[in-house]
């Protein structure tokens, strides 16, 4: 039997299994099955948090369609609260940080990347302001925050079909690992308002990584300075950045219950 805490950042859940004593061989058909809400145990993100040589722990991150990926924002905010105590991570995106600070965890997200093969694109494009367009929407942005994002600032939220452009996009061949596809709109001088359609999951309450690289998007686009409050379903985020630093991302994390499973059943 194995043991696992059922968590949550702003409402973008996870199952988090704690393998640090034992290792699990987690495979993506596995990670399909316990992540499925009919017949499984139901999440956005499998987390499975394991030792590491060169870190606290380390954090292998599968999304509910079992695919195995680089990053996962909310889910790093909640490593410290299920390890107990201010933790370093080893991640497949690089080494991270994360501690417990007033409103909740507060997470140093490396630097973002921009250039097209970083994202990665099939073709050589400027990633500011993307030649490449999808019915109506503006040129996006494109940022790697470990993972890839793609960014559409709109003027109407309400305007977009995030069931159809989402899965369009997500799946487009430009982008050869797929992508996040990130919908924004500016609200105000430091505040934009996000919705996400995550690669491998689907609409989500929140998605850390797309809220990191949404502000680092309309910061580089001069929009705005940071820090920037980014409002999702599920509730804000705070996300800092220069041009030439690390993001600093800071959230709350939730801990809903304990479990046990036997991993080989699924
Ligand atoms: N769907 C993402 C992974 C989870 C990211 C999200 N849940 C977050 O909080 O950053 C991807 O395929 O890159």
């Amino acid at each position: 039997m194995g043991r696992f805490s059922k968590m949550h950042g702003l409402g973008n859940d996870f199952v988090v299994i704690d393998a640090r004593d034992d290792a699990v061989a987690m495979t993506q058909a596995r990670a399909r099955a316990i992540a499925d809400r009919h017949t499984g145990i139901g999440c956005d993100q499998l987390i499975v948090i394991g030792a590491a040589d060169d870190a606290d722990v380390s954090m292998q991150i599968f999304n509910a369609d079992g695919s195995e990926v680089e990053a996962c924002g909310n889910a790093t905010r909640c490593v410290p609260l299920f390890v107990g105590r201010d933790v370093t991570i080893r991640t497949k995106a690089g080494l991270l940080d994360a501690k417990a600070v007033d409103g909740g965890v507060s997470v140093d997200m490396g630097a973002p990347r921009f250039d097209w093969d970083a994202i990665p694109l099939s073709l050589p494009m400027d990633t500011l302001a993307m030649s490449a367009s999808w019915e109506d929407l503006p040129p996006p942005a494109a940022v790697n925050v470990g993972n890839p994002h793609v960014i559409f600032f709109v003027e109407d939220m309400d305007g977009v079909n995030f069931d159809r452009l989402g899965p369009l996009i997500e799946h487009d061949p430009l982008f050869p690992q797929r992508v996040n596809v990130n919908f924004a709109q500016v609200t105000g001088d430091n505040h934009i308002r996000l919705i996400v359609w995550e690669r491998g999951a689907g609409l989500t309450r929140a998605c850390g990584t797309g809220a990191c690289a949404t502000a680092v998007a309309a910061i580089r686009r001069r929009l705005m300075a940071g820090p920037v409050t980014v409002s999702l379903p599920g509730g804000d985020l705070v996300v800092d950045w220069a041009p030439g630093g690390t993001i600093r991302m800071t959230g709350p994390a939730t801990h809903v219950f304990d479990g046990e499973a036997d991993w080989t059943r699924f």
